[in-house]
């Protein structure tokens, strides 16, 4: 089966920007996939590329194995983008929204469909209200359903959750984990990184128009990036400097309290414990603390700043 979306050496300049530096990457069919980076990485020029919607000066795209350029037409049909904008006509209902979005893509007969996405995004009750009467999480769950009113495989999200009420971004994300159950291709784009850990099954981290990782969620997780480890220790004297042998671990040391920086798979908290003991100090608390995708992200997409 063709890969939901294959990007090869893509490029792309604006007048003052390289904005996209030989990306290549693939998502396969009916993966759930996060696409990450920081603020002008090149994420919405990528997705703008795969909708049709930007030029770009060198590479391949291609949507379930219709190239974007070449093959316009179906490669727009098999795709549904949910944009971080919310832009609408303020003259329409809501539902005349989704009727006109259905005759874009030559679909007569789609009331149920329409019916279906209005039931699941709670906007039964708003089918009839205009655009411009709509609060801005309700205007946000109107631009989804518009992106998925032709039944797309393939779903792009970007920031679908951006300035929404935890109340609907967790039914958002219900609605978005049926889909992707339902045999959907689903690329999300978050700056909620928690978002992505959950849900996404592997992840691409682009930066400054490169991409700097791509690898399971598990295993970007699982880099060798420290964990912390915290201390309460008993001593008789409150200690002035970590012990010998630790100095280079420790982070923060405050009277009878220490963090350690203990990196993954090489140190081991016994070896911690036995050097404390040792030295006549007890430990009396001690917490773990596991490196996030947070702690990845920034990790790989740390600037060195002029
Ligand atoms: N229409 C445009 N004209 C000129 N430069 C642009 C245009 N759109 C984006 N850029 C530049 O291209 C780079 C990538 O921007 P892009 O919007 O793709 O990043 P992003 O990863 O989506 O960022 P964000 O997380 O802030 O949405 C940035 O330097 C941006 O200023």
């Amino acid at each position: 089966m063709a890969d939901a979306i294959r990007i090869e050496g893509l490029h792309k300049h604006y007048p003052s920007v390289h904005a996209l530096k030989g990306v290549s990457l693939s998502v396969r069919s009916g993966e759930f996939f996060g696409l990450l980076g920081p603020n002008g990485a090149g994420k919405s020029t990528l997705i703008s590329i795969v909708a049709g919607l930007t030029r770009f000066d060198q590479g391949r795209v291609a949507v379930l194995g219709r190239d974007v350029v070449g093959d316009y037409r179906d490669a727009r049909r098999l795709l549904g983008v949910v944009p971080q904008e919310v832009v609408f006509d303020p003259f329409f209902t809501v539902r005349e929204v989704l009727r006109i979005q259905s005759g874009y893509f030559g679909l007569r007969r789609n009331e149920a469909w329409i019916d279906e996405l209005l039931d699941a995004l709670m906007l039964t009750e708003k089918a009839h209200a205009n655009m411009r009467a709509l609060s801005g999480g309700m205007k946000r769950r109107v631009m989804i359903a518009q992106a998925l009113v032709h039944k797309p495989e393939v779903v792009i999200l970007d920031e679908p959750t951006a300035g929404v009420d935890v109340e609907l971004r967790k039914s958002l994300w219900a609605f978005v984990r049926r889909l992707h159950a339902s045999g959907h291709t689903i690329i999300l784009t978050t700056h909620y990184l928690e978002e992505a850990e959950a849900l996404c099954e592997r992840i691409a981290i682009i930066d400054r128009g490169e991409l700097v990782a791509l690898d399971t969620t598990q295993a970007l997780m699982a880099r060798g990036i420290g964990r912390t480890l915290r201390l309460c220790l008993t001593t008789a004297q409150p200690l002035a400097e970590p012990p010998p042998g630790l100095a280079p671990k420790v982070r923060r040391l405050d009277g009878n309290r220490m963090e350690l920086e203990l990196t993954k798979d090489t140190d081991s908290i016994i070896r911690v414990l036995d050097a404390l003991r040792a030295q006549g100090i007890e430990v009396t608390d001690l917490a773990m603390e596991e490196a996030d995708l947070e702690d990845v992200f920034v990790e790989l997409t740390r600037r060195q700043r002029p």
